[in-house]
């Protein structure tokens, strides 16, 4: 397969070939040597080489590559590019775009594996969600790229034959700043609604995972895209606030942690930039005693063990109704004891290596403080809640643990469990299993959250908007109504007849 990859990266002329950079794809023997900033359709090498960092391999702690920064000079020449690129893209029809965008998702397709390797040996997800994160990159851009014919703005007659008329436009270069645990598909996320739209984009990964994103900037690059359309600039909150004040900025997509979103607001504020904001949750998951058992625990797994639980909509409190909690703590014990843990390369691996160690370290501490608190440890990954004072108080039953911990909580009634599943300052996401259609419908419109579920859990189809409400976000990222969130209307007002003039 190696033969085969570099056989790919040959008919692939216009790319930098990453994976000849690359000696064998297993855990522990990849070296990425290949700068990773990029704009005006090249890689570049940090000026500023005194402060290169680590970037680690999850599954093996090893140095994968070394992260530049980008400082002032470079963030300036990245936004510049993106600039130039907005000047042509911005005066082309939806169709030109989207030709290109379904050319990018072809090439996406094509490279999958490629992608879905990098992701897994970056971040330390398996190669089996990565390879559903790199499907769900290529229909984001699919999805947009349907979208971009449709843009358009509306007739309004008005008296004596005059009229005016509304027209969509982008906003200029936008600014994407992501998190990592989906580093290719939040760049994806990003880039798709903002290119469609007509606008370029600065882009910047974090820092723990740099290296997916700029494969995504090429890709956009080989399908035709002018230069400096999607630009990638490395770099942690220095770089990101550069980003965030950069004069020619005219919007900031945000997606990371509760307190970054509040520091992104204030900075484009200061430009009165719009932001989108895609933040932590705290999320529920109620389950009551009517639901299908079955799919209820599947759902309760989905809602909490995906990418090692980094997961923003992780419904990590789940509240069980109290008939049927010792069925379902058996039986999601059960399930969870049967996940095979491993190296995320593995075909057969389920769950990987979480991000980094002080990671790893923050999710262990909170397991230990709920052991303080009371709670009962059935696995190290499962807390069960024992009395409803707990629950108020517990830590992790409050704070975004961001890690394979499920806290199981019982509750008695509809009324107590909406009141408590609300108790939160977030409301990214929220989920209802039952068979009574009626309480479904019901409980979904008491719960606090943007995104709901009923008998299913964390599944994000690209057609249907995604966002917080609360403390979790401002905006949407999918779906129709995004369009709005990266472009603006101009009313345009024409006077068929004379000026009726007051003076
Ligand atoms: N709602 C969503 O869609 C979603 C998706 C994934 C992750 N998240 C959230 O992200 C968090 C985990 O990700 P993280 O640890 O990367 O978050 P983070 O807030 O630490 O960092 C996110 C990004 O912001 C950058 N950054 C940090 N400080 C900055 C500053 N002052 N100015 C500009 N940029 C700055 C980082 O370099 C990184 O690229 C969790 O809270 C999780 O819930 C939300």
């Amino acid at each position: 397969s190696m033969l085969q990859r570099l056989a790919a990266t040959l008919r692939r002329p216009a790319a930098v070939p990453l994976a000849a950079a690359v000696r064998c794809i297993s855990s522990g023997s990849v070296d990425i040597t290949v700068p990773l900033n990029y704009w005006a359709g090249k890689r570049w090498t940090s000026k500023e080489k005194c402060n290169k960092e680590n970037v680690y391999e999850p599954a093996t702690g090893r140095v994968l590559c070394h992260l530049e920064p980008c400082g002032a000079v470079e963030v300036d020449e990245a936004v510049e590019a993106a600039k130039s690129a907005f000047g042509h893209w911005s005066k082309m029809s939806g169709m030109e775009r989207a030709r290109i965008m379904i050319e990018a998702a072809h090439i996406i397709e094509s490279r999958r594996e490629e992608i879905a390797e990098m992701e897994v040996v970056n971040n330390g997800k398996s190669i089996t969600e990565a390879r559903l994160d790199v499907d769900s990159a290529r229909l984001c851009i699919e999805y947009y790229a349907g979208l971009a014919s449709t843009l358009a703005g509306q007739h309004v007659q008005l008296p004596g034959g005059s009229f005016a008329y509304t027209r969509r436009e982008p906003l200029g270069v936008c600014v994407g700043i992501g998190a990592w645990n989906y580093p290719f598909q939040i760049a994806a996320w990003k880039s798709a609604p903002a290119l469609a739209c007509g606008n370029s984009m600065v882009f910047k990964p974090s820092p723990v995972t740099p290296v997916t994103a700029v494969m995504l900037a090429e890709i956009y690059a080989e399908a035709g895209a002018p230069e400096g359309l999607l630009n990638v600039v490395q770099g942690g909150q220095e770089t990101g606030s550069l980003l965030c004040h950069h004069p020619d900025v005219a919007k900031v997509s945000f997606t990371g942690s509760v307190p970054t979103g509040k520091k992104i607001m204030e900075m484009a504020s200061k430009g009165v930039k719009p932001v989108t904001l895609e933040l932590g949750g705290k999320s529920p998951l109620l389950i009551f005693q009517d639901s299908d058992l079955e799919n209820a625990v599947r759902g309760a797994l989905m809602a909490n063990f995906l990418s090692q639980g980094q997961v923003c909509s992780n419904g990590t409190r789940v509240f069980v109704q109290k008939n049927i909690l010792p069925e379902f703590v058996e039986e999601v014990v059960k399930r969870t004891r049967a996940i095979e843990i491993g190296d995320p390369l593995l075909e057969s691996t389920r769950m990987g290596a979480l991000v980094n160690q002080p990671h790893l370290e923050k999710v262990l501490s909170f397991v230990d403080q709920a052991k303080k608190e009371g709670a009962t440890v059935l696995l190290p990954c499962i807390l069960l809640a024992n009395t409803i004072n707990d629950l108020n108080t517990m830590t992790c039953v409050k704070e975004e643990i961001f890690g394979p911990v499920m806290s199981v909580l019982s509750f008695e009634t509809e009324e107590e469990v909406l009141q408590r599943a609300n108790n939160t300052t977030m409301g990214l996401a929220a989920g209802v299993f039952t068979r009574d259609v009626m309480r479904a419908h019901r409980v979904v419109e008491h719960l606090k959250a943007g995104s709901c579920f009923i008998n299913n859990y964390n599944i994000t189809p690209v057609e249907v908007p995604f966002g917080g409400f609360k403390m979790s976000g401002i905006g949407r990222e999918n779906g129709q109504v995004t369009v709005e969130h990266y472009s603006q209307l101009k009313t345009v007002f024409v006077e068929m007849g004379d000026v009726d003039c007051l003076f």
